[in-house]
């Protein structure tokens, strides 16, 4: 579905991501683990055109993203959910929603979002349609930066720390969720809390300084605690 073949990405004469491959099947959860700064926001934004990678290949499907702009990647299908949530403070929750949405059929055929289907997930975002997004609570506001990347209808979800500053309570809805979601779309999720990326992860790909230590099944990771230790400092 989604795949990145040796990726090298710079930021000026930092040289960020080394040879980085990783690949997102259809219909999974892929974690994209790793300390502060081991380049995971590097790689997704590699992905959806931020950062233009200098060699390599990232492919959705048949299709080579490598060098395209961020809007055409977003029409081929990669729905991002950037860190800081990123929604429009100043427009409502419907706004939000409705600035997002896609005007034509998704690219590959996939599934079209309205935004009565993203109500009937977050049915908190129906409540408080009219409401300025900035006036949300933390956890509304995720749910609204995941709602309005569901509107670009895409084939896979990239979700950079969804879980970061809001309260355990609203992790386990958000979990929630996310479990119900990668039954029909594949997710590439960047997470700190190494709990919920293991209740979603099936597959598991670890960076260190901009490189892969680990890639693999769940399971195997979980099962390598030396691996774990090092890079993670998790015991
Ligand atoms: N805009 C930038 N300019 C220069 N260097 C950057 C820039 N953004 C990130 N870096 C550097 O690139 C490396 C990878 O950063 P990145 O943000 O991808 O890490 P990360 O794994 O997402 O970390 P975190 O978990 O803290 O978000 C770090 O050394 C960081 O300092």
């Amino acid at each position: 579905m989604l795949s990145l073949e040796r990726v090298n990405a710079f930021y000026g004469d930092s040289h960020v991501l080394h040879d980085v491959s990783l690949a997102l099947s259809p219909g999974r959860l892929l974690a994209l683990l790793g300390r502060n700064g081991a380049g995971k926001s590097t790689c997704m934004h590699a992905v959806v055109g931020f950062l233009p990678p200098r060699s390599g290949r990232i492919r959705i499907g048949e299709r080579e993203l490598q060098g395209a702009a961020p809007e055409a990647i977003c029409r081929h299908g990669v729905g991002f959910v950037p860190q800081g949530r990123r929604i429009f403070p100043t427009l409502t929750v419907r706004e939000n929603l409705e600035v997002a949405a896609r005007r034509h059929a998704p690219a590959g055929g996939g599934r079209r979002w309205t935004r009565e289907d993203v109500q009937q997930i977050f049915p908190r975002l129906k409540e408080r349609e009219k409401q300025l997004a900035g006036s949300l609570s933390g956890g509304e506001q995720q749910m609204l930066a995941v709602g309005r990347a569901l509107m670009t209808s895409p084939r896979v979800l990239l979700l950079d720390e969804p879980s970061e500053g809001l309260a355990p309570q609203i992790v386990r809805e958000l979990g929630n969720v996310l479990a119900d979601l990668k039954k029909e779309i594949s997710i590439l999720l960047v997470e700190q809390n190494l709990g919920l990326a293991m209740k979603l992860a099936d597959d598991v790909v670890l960076l260190n300084t901009g490189r892969v230590v680990f890639s693999g099944s769940r399971d195997a990771f979980e099962q390598q605690q030396d691996v774990l230790q090092r890079h993670l400092g998790v015991h």
